[in-house]
């Protein structure tokens, strides 16, 4: 038989043999995608992290939506970004603190930290030449595996202590940028033919300074502090969102920092997580294309809607940037980017595009909302909505926008990998699958036809 005739046939067999029928989930009371009946996710575990709110019961039953709200370690996100705003500071290395240790640096406990961070963002030399040596165009595929290479240069790496832990995270938390900026610059002399620049980390700047020195050398300061601040809002969401709860699960079974982390990337690689960023650049690409008045809301309706009935774009039915499995009436951090998106905009000289996706955010809502008729799921536009223009417009491409969410939800998987492993009734992760398959009887080789 061909290579290509048995691929075929055994994946023509999954019609049948994948096929579940959706009545049994009901009937046997699965919680598909581990989610209840109204949409919330099923319960399966306490957290002192982050707190992600879009809705409130109502006594005696139901769901009350209600404008979004997160909280780092009992803190509201918006305070904190609008106090790093309002005193023109670096803050992702204070929320990473805050993040990994539950309370806020005092002044000296934030430069220890700096400095320690600092000290760990150069990789390994051999770490360096491998990253020069690895195959290939996607840049979250390369950080996962170098993240399980670094394993090999741990002395002390499969140890799940306490104090092994936290010092692993920070060598996480200080190495992504420098990986993430050294994959791209190779990426674009392999692809693009340009001089290649490997620029070691400078002692004296913040992650984000760091970051944008080691990929293209000059920044301007509103690039840094935009940057400071997409790190600050992608950090932490409680530990349920995919990429966590898979670092969470693999942490559950006692396995390596590396391995787990992993597993995270990938989680966070695909295009209804964080993935979604890049998404919705491409989705916006194809509109600004595809719809020839931007403001002619009859237009944009329909092809919007082309979009849902799986007929345009990449005809998965989706429109990325929109939905999420919590927030209902808003994602506050769509709102602080929205509104940093504006900004940019009026500066860069992009405000016609800037009108178009506010539009393009209005009307998916509305044509979702139509589309699945009243009382269907209520959505919103999420973090990943104005995200990949935001980093459009700092000047950065679009091979790194999900790798940047990864070097920013590095220290939420850090923190919750270090309480998954700390907390006294600890168990390993392990729900159950009904099977719906009746017993069958072996039939030998030479009886099969
Ligand atoms: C950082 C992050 O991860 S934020 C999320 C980024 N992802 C995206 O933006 C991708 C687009 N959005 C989505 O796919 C979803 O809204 C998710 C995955 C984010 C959340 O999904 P859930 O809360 O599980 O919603 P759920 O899958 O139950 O959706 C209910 C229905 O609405 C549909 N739906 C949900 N979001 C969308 C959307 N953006 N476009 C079209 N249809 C949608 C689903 O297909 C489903 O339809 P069905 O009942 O006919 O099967
Ligand atoms: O919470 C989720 O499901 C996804 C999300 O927004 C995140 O991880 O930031």
């Amino acid at each position: 038989m061909k290579k290509e005739y048995i691929i075929y046939k055994l994946s023509e067999s999954i019609k049948s043999t994948a096929k579940i029928d959706n009545e049994l989930f009901t009937l046997f009371g699965v919680k598909r995608g581990l989610r209840n009946e109204d949409g919330t996710g099923v319960l399966v575990g306490l957290t002192k992290i982050g707190n992600v709110v879009g809705y409130e019961r109502i006594p005696g039953g139901g769901l009350q939506p209600i404008p979004g709200k997160l909280f780092y370690r009992g803190l509201d996100v918006e305070d904190i970004a609008h106090a790093v705003m309002q005193e023109r500071r670096f803050g992702f290395e204070e929320v990473a603190y805050l993040l990994l240790s539950g309370g806020l640096p005092d002044k000296e406990e934030l430069a220890s930290f700096r400095e320690l961070i600092n000290e760990n963002m150069p990789l390994e030399q051999k770490v360096k030449m491998n990253i020069l040596d690895l195959e290939g165009n996607n840049i979250m595929n390369i950080l996962a595996r170098s993240v399980l290479e670094m394993y090999t240069y741990d002395a002390n790496p499969d140890d799940t202590s306490r104090d092994n832990l936290m010092r692993q995270s920070i060598e996480l938390i200080s190495k992504f940028p420098t990986i993430i900026a050294y994959a791209y610059n190779i990426l674009r002399h392999a692809t693009f033919g340009l001089s290649l620049h490997i620029r070691h980390p400078k002692e004296e700047l913040s992650i984000a300074e760091n970051f944008l020195y080691m990929l293209k050398k000059e920044y301007t300061d509103l690039e840094a502090r935009t940057l400071d601040l997409l790190l600050i809002i992608h950090a932490e969401h409680g530990g349920g969102n995919n990429s966590t709860f898979t670092v969470r699960v693999t942490s559950s079974t006692g396995t390596d920092t590396y391995s787990s982390i992993a597993a995270g990337i990938g989680s966070l690689k695909g295009p209804l997580h964080g993935g979604a960023n890049i998404q919705v650049v491409d989705m916006f690409n194809h509109l600004k294309e595809h719809i020839h008045d931007w403001t002619n809301v009859k237009e944009i309706d329909t092809y919007l809607n082309r979009i849902l009935n799986k007929e345009a774009y990449n005809k998965t039915g989706l429109i990325y940037g929109i939905g999420h499995a919590v927030y209902t009436i808003s994602d506050p951090r769509a709102i602080l980017l929205k509104e940093m998106a504006r900004e940019l905009a009026k500066e860069k000289g992009r405000e016609e595009e800037f009108n178009f996706l506010e539009l393009l955010e209005e009307r998916s809502i509305e044509c979702f909302n139509k589309f699945k008729g009243a009382g269907g799921k209520k959505v919103c536009s999420n973090v990943d909505f104005y995200s990949g223009f935001v980093y459009e417009m700092i000047g950065l491409p679009q091979e790194i926008y999900t790798p940047l969410f990864a070097m920013s939800r590095i220290v939420g998987w850090s923190a919750h990998r270090i309480e998954e492993l700390n907390f006294e009734g600890k168990r390993i992760i392990r729900p159950a699958y009904k099977n719906v398959l009746e017993v069958q009887e072996y039939i030998p080789i030479s009886e099969r036809i």
